[in-house]
């Protein structure tokens, strides 16, 4: 009796594993708040969003569906979201507030407890603002996606799905979402994610950015190949593009560069609301999904113009170990 060597059968089946294994290729695309508002005017919309959705409508049709890609989108909250968020402070909560204004007590208990309870009422009431500013906007895209890009995109609101403790995501939480966009995506789905203004266990709430689930979703979906982070420069430059005519485009950044001395950012010259930390922190999580998402070959930050090559060209083709060389003189790299 001759068994068949089970190598050989494996092979036989190879194409087909390969082919499976590609269909699992997944991208996360974050639609950076800069990129679908007008950061510089409260609650507008930018005029090149139509050309982004459209952009991101055909990297679907075109490049992931017919390929079995998977593709989830993530997208900030710009000049909605930011605004309401800084003015009522929500990132540290109502909770903290309690312990500062303990420390300092020098009036009667009476009227320290009653400034407390308003200071507390004031951040609850930016919190249901930012929120209901969000998920304007929020619905703004979804329709977009839907309407002009005939995308099966599902919503996955981080506020009903997590929670946080001291800003950063429980593992419950991590869990819940990560299983949720797992089931949307096997359905074949475009799961569509959002920063948020969330519920936290010790500050009462706080504001989770599109990065932030970005990196978390990254780290714990082993399919996900690439992330591409859109925004309204091209990528990272050594200085703020819109106030420094000499800033030079940083087109590859190595995740372990700590403090990368070629890049300054100048928040401070903006002008615009950002409660998450703009274009550095952007760095920080693009670094940490390079460290801490083996699986993730390389990080791109780019701008509308150039988002569709950066989010098709070669996802399926890399592995971890080829040397691609996706270099463009128009976006920032992010390699390890
Ligand atoms: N050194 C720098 N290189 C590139 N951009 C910079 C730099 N310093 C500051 N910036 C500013 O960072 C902005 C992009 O960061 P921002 O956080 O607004 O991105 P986003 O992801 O589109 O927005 P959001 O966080 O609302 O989703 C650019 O508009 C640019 O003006
Ligand atoms: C300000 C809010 C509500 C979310 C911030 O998310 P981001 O725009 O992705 O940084």
């Amino acid at each position: 009796m001759t068994l068949a060597p089970p190598l050989t059968r494996i092979l036989t089946f190879f194409p087909y594993f390969r082919a499976n294994f590609a269909l699992m290729a997944t991208v996360i695309v974050k639609l950076g708040g800069a990129a679908i508002t007008d950061k510089s005017i409260s609650g507008t919309l930018s005029p090149n969003i139509d050309n982004l959705v459209d952009g991101v409508t055909r990297a679907y049709h075109e490049e992931f569906r017919p390929l079995g890609r998977h593709l989830i989108i993530i997208h900030g909250a710009g000049s909605f979201g930011h605004p309401p968020a800084k003015k009522y402070r929500v990132k540290s909560g109502w909770l903290t507030l309690r312990t500062e204004e303990g420390k300092n007590a020098s009036h009667s208990s009476n009227d320290h407890a009653r400034r407390q309870l308003e200071q507390q009422d004031e951040v609850k009431f930016g919190m249901a603002l930012t929120r209901q500013r969000v998920l304007r906007l929020h619905h703004h895209i979804l329709q977009r996606l839907q309407d002009r890009g005939g995308l099966p995109v599902l919503s996955v609101s981080p506020y009903d799905t997590v929670e946080t403790n001291e800003g950063t995501l429980t593992e419950e939480s991590s869990d819940r979402l990560v299983a949720r966009v797992q089931y949307l995506l096997r359905q074949g789905f475009v799961p569509l994610l959002f920063g948020d203004a969330v519920l936290d266990r010790a500050w009462g709430a706080t504001i989770l950015s599109g990065d932030a689930l970005m990196h978390k979703l990254a780290t714990r979906l082993p399919s996900v190949r690439r992330c591409v982070f859109i925004t309204d420069v091209a990528g990272i430059y050594t200085r703020d593009p819109k106030h420094c005519a000499d800033a030079v485009l940083i087109q590859r950044l190595h995740c372990h560069e700590q403090n990368d001395s070629r890049f300054h950012e100048q928040s401070t010259l903006n002008g615009v609301d950002d409660v998450t930390g703009a274009m550095k922190s952007k760095w920080q999580w693009a670094k940490n999904i390079m460290s801490d998402a083996h699986h993730v070959s390389n990080v791109i930050i780019c701008e509308a113009a150039t988002s569709n090559k950066a989010m098709a060209e070669a996802v399926d083709d890399i592995t971890i170990d080829d040397d691609v060389d996706l270099a463009c003189n128009a976006w920032t790299i992010i390699l390890r």
